[in-house]
């Protein structure tokens, strides 16, 4: 399975676009996540909307869903293609009615099934994307009430959406088999609704040294050899998890 970040940057990141993959295993692409710069910044790389085969979205903050529009409308009225859309049935609704509705709507096409087939999970449930692409919705704590996912893929590879620190959830996932990490880090204490630096340099090494950083802010070159044990995801680089 080969990951492409199409972004590596935080949501106020300038430097860097936002923290969006691309997931590639036997043919089949998948976004993760569509935020705010993804539509440029996926052209830059070469790519257009058709060349994906379905988005997966891990919450409802504009560097996660803010290219959505853009996506939905092209494939409507440029390539006449309703996307592949998986999302957690509980952010379905706030998708739709708190960021999409207003942009999109236009009689009689006026809800998210007009413009994606919608494909709802279920989380800490594992179900198969594509042959070869498993994954497994974890719940993982980012801002109080709103639901944010992060994701587990093929058992062994562990996507951060957002998230706070949580340790104890990295053990037990290096435990049952993760063989890699890629996990959202805030460069500057205190986190509050990310993983701090700090925070991600108090795992222990064997942890560390099967995490790479993304999602990171535009000092990130400061830090370079200051992150112990942790690499640092590279914006279009592609990598084998
Ligand atoms: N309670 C909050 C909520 C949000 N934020 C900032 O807004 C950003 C939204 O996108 P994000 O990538 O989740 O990162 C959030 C914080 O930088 C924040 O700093 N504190
Ligand atoms: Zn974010
Ligand atoms: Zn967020």
């Amino acid at each position: 399975m080969h990951i492409r970040m199409v972004g590596t940057g935080s949501a106020f990141a300038k430097k860097y676009d936002n923290n969006n993959a691309l997931i590639e295993t036997n043919g089949f692409r998948l976004l993760v996540d569509c935020g705010i710069t993804l539509p440029k910044a996926l052209h830059q790389m070469g790519l257009s909307f058709p060349e994906i085969d379905a988005v997966l979205i891990s919450h409802i903050h504009g560097d996660h869903v803010g290219g959505l529009e853009e996506f939905a409308f092209q494939m409507m009225f440029k390539y006449s293609r309703k996307p592949v859309l998986f999302i957690a049935e509980t952010l379905i609704e706030p998708l739709w009615e708190h960021t999409l509705r207003g942009g999109l709507t236009q009689e009689p096409l006026n809800k998210l099934d007009d413009f994606f087939d919608v494909r709802p999970l279920e989380a800490n449930k594992e179900i198969e994307l594509h042959p070869g692409l498993i994954i497994e919705l974890v719940q993982t704590k980012h801002i109080l009430n709103k639901p944010s996912y992060s994701f587990l893929f093929n058992r062994r590879f562990f996507y951060s959406a957002d998230m706070r620190f949580d340790g104890g959830l990295l053990r037990k996932l290096v435990d049952q088999g993760v063989s890699t990490i890629y996990h959202d880090c805030q460069l500057e204490s205190p986190g509050v609704v990310h993983a701090s630096l700090e925070e991600l340099l108090t795992l222990p090494e064997d942890i560390q040294r099967k995490t790479w950083l993304m999602h990171y802010g535009d000092a990130i070159e400061q830090y370079e050899g200051r992150t112990g044990h942790m690499r640092i995801v590279e914006q279009y680089a592609s990598y084998e998890v």
